[in-house]
């Protein structure tokens, strides 16, 4: 299939045409390099030249079974192109491209990503060995099985079992209840012929918690389940619904002593336990998958943007001036006021993934030699971005979907399938609420230390009793993220003291904890989002000295109108802790629209340069030439009840009612 750039529409063409930056400059610095743009842009060509990846049929009109078949097919497919150009499944993944090409929930997903990341985290050098090659030649296929029917986010109740017999050097796999069923691992109910399985480990007798494990699911001949077995697909879902998440159960399945990943705690031939340099090493899985769940919230975030953006410039609708012809919809201040805060927020979320990511592969490497004292900082950076950019993310495409009005609700616009996927990212991997209660632990664990004096990690070091005196007028950029840090540190301190309070009138600590725990949670939301300005007004500062002046102005207006947009939704706690006065108010909010109406005018050229195709894209309204209504009106003729002009049903039950007497 060859790409072939139609016409824009005459909207569209105004709109580029008032473009006053290098739009391949910025696209650059999304992707972070030159380079990097040149080899994704490689990687899409391949995959755009392989028809084999595309749909003939929308998935919606497939069976259930049907749908997964051609997921399957084109998950493969894909792979094997992957493989055969010299890419690494990887590859697309980090650009987004594959995940766009299978996002109604491709059944090797989970191998390529958890499975994968725990034989490449896990083992010791003999597993790796053995495992890595088969995994990635697809020789064995797996899926990260944790969840249980009664447990997700509390992890020490798991209830499976893995028992050392040191009689046959075997560990005996059980599900004692209904509730420690393993339920929804993706690809778990018919793809994957293996899984990491995470188990509770028995040694002479006593627990010693959680731990993975290594476990063939079913014949690599025949596919079919193993003996002690019982695996299948947990059946629809709200999307998603080409993967085959699955259950499992255990009824006294053998595994060798060799099949316990070994890497950071060990369980001898006698049974003896050798414990871990850190109890959560095992987590370290779901550590690295929250670290790739913030591109990938910002990535379907981009795509929602890029279709409402594209579609608000095409549509008219009313009339703004009576008699006036009807004005494009992106004119209205209300549709700016929708959209656009959300298009800072995709760059924010960009920048703070990038940084996140630095984050990660530093303290991996220092958990290399044996360094385990960045690993808090990590989890609690994690978990809070994770949060934040898939909570944002669902909620800038919902109002996507809405800002495209009733066309919005068509599922050819692909809004409905970008939000159902993505929607799924607030609950898996950790729950967000749960998350953001673990950022508190460590925020308010922080705030402790600080009042006693330590000094505190890079991310919470503003945390400190007393502040350096900031410098930075109230209404710069410093000045107002300053003050966002001021309210974040006013709601630790109040937490604090609520905590205490709670306690000294007789409460436990874990009674005054749920007691205080909504507040919790948005002292870790905040302190995310003042995170995540830090780190958009530092990516800006920064690049203000490599780029060209159309790209820098680009970049300061998307910054400066995500902090003003975070200072007006946090207005009470900041007139609370008097980090703004309610005249500072006025004028922010007088600048943010006024910066909405000037970001308007590039706000088509802008998602351009985020530099998805069409064909990844999959929208009727997004579309590069913005010609709307054909593409929806050709999408609704492939419906299969505009087949015949009469159907069945007028038949069997239209006619019947028309003929009866009621
Ligand atoms: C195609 C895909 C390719 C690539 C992937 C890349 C990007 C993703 C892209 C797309 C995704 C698409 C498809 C994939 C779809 C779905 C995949 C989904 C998979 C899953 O959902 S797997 C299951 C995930 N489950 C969870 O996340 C469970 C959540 N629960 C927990 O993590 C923990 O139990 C909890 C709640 C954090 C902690 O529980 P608890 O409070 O009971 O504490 P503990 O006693 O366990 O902890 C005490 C102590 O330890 C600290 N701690 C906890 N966790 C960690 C950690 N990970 N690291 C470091 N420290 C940790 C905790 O804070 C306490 O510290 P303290 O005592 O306060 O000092
Ligand atoms: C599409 C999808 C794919 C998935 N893929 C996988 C997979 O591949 N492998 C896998 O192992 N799992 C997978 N999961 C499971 C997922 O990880 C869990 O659903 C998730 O961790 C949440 O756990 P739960 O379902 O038990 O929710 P619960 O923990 O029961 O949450 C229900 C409610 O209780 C609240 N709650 C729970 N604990 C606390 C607490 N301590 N404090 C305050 N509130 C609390 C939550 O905030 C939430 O509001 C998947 C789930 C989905 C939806």
């Amino acid at each position: 299939m060859s790409v072939v750039v139609p016409e824009c529409c005459d909207d569209l063409k105004r709109e580029r045409g008032r473009c006053l930056f290098n739009k391949e400059e910025l696209t650059n610095i999304l992707d972070g390099g030159p380079k990097l743009t040149e080899k994704r842009r490689r990687i899409e060509k391949m995959l755009i030249n392989t028809p084999e990846l595309f749909d003939d049929v929308s998935p919606d009109y497939l069976s259930h079974e049907d749908r997964y078949s051609n997921e399957l097919r084109k998950a493969t497919q894909l792979m094997t192109t992957l493989e055969k150009n010299g890419f690494t499944y990887n590859d697309a993944v980090t650009t987004g491209t594959g995940l766009w090409l299978l996002m109604d929930g491709n059944p090797l997903s989970l191998h390529i990503s958890m499975f994968l990341d725990t034989i490449k985290g896990q083992s010791n050098p003999q597993q790796l060995q053995e495992w890595l090659p088969l995994a990635e030649k697809f020789k064995i296929i797996g899926t990260y099985a944790q969840t249980e029917l009664g447990h997700g986010t509390f992890v020490r109740g798991l209830e499976t079992t893995a028992t050392y017999d040191s009689t046959t050097k075997e560990f005996v796999l059980h599900s004692p209840t209904i509730t420690a069923t393993k339920w929804w691992p993706g690809a778990l109910g018919k793809t994957s012929n293996h899984a990491v399985v995470m188990a509770q480990l028995y040694l002479g007798g006593k627990c010693y918690g959680p731990h993975i494990f290594m476990v063939q699911l079913r014949d690599l001949e025949t596919h079919r389940t193993l003996p002690g077995i019982v695996v299948g697909e947990i059946g629809p879902r709200l999307g998603m619904n080409s993967n085959d998440n699955g259950f499992l159960q255990f009824n006294h399945h053998r595994i060798p002593l060799t099949n316990m990943f070994m890497k950071h705690s060990q369980v001898t031939e006698d049974g003896k336990y050798v414990k871990p340099l850190h109890s959560k090493l095992s987590y370290g899985t779901m550590v690295q998958t929250r670290v790739g769940i913030v591109y990938h919230a910002s990535r379907e975030l981009s795509r929602a943007l890029i279709i409402a953006i594209r579609y608000s410039a095409v549509r008219h609708q009313s009339e703004m001036v009576p008699g006036d012809p009807e004005p494009q919809i992106l004119d209205y201040q209300t549709q700016q006021y929708k959209l656009l805060p959300h298009l800072a927020s995709f760059f924010a979320l960009r920048f703070s993934a990038r940084a996140l990511l630095e984050v990660f592969i530093g303290t991996s490497a220092g958990l290399g030699s044996g360094k385990m004292n960045m690993l808090p900082e990590l989890h609690a950076l994690s978990s809070g971005l994770k949060a934040v950019a898939t909570n944002d993310a669902v909620k800038g495409t919902d109002i996507c979907r809405l800002a495209c009005g009733g066309h919005g609700y068509l599922s050819s616009s692909n809004l409905p399938r970008i939000y159902t996927a993505i929607a799924a990212g607030i609950t898996y991997e950790g729950e967000n609420t749960v998350l953001f209660l673990q950022v508190a632990r460590y925020l308010i664990k922080s705030f402790r230390a600080s009042s006693q004096g330590q000094t505190l990690p890079f991310s919470v070091s503003y945390l400190r009793v007393q502040p350096p005196s900031s410098h930075a007028p109230l209404m710069s950029d410093r000045g107002l993220v300053d003050a966002l840090g001021a309210g974040v540190r006013w709601m630790v301190g109040e937490a604090e003291r609520r905590l205490q309070q709670l306690v000294d009138s007789g409460h436990s600590p874990h009674a005054a904890w749920n007691a205080c725990s909504v507040h919790l949670v948005q002292c870790a939301d905040a302190h995310t989002r003042y995170y995540i300005c830090e780190q958009f007004v530092d990516a800006v500062s920064k690049l203000g000295e490599t780029v060209s002046s159309g790209v820098h102005e680009v970049l300061r207006q998307l910054c400066r109108l995500y902090i003003l947009h975070r200072v007006i939704q946090t207005a009470g706690i900041l007139l609370r802790c008097g980090a703004v006065d309610g005249k500072a108010l006025t004028s922010i909010e007088e600048e943010e629209c006024h910066l909405l109406a000037t970001l308007r005018i590039q706000a088509v050229s802008i998602v351009d340069a985020i530099d998805i195709k069409d064909v990844f894209l999959k929208s009727t309204l997004g579309a590069w030439d913005g010609n709307v209504y054909q593409r929806i009106y050709e999408e609704a003729q492939k419906s299969p009840l505009n087949k015949s002009d009469v159907t069945q049903g007028y038949y069997q039950y239209l006619r019947p009612l028309m003929k009866a007497n009621l």
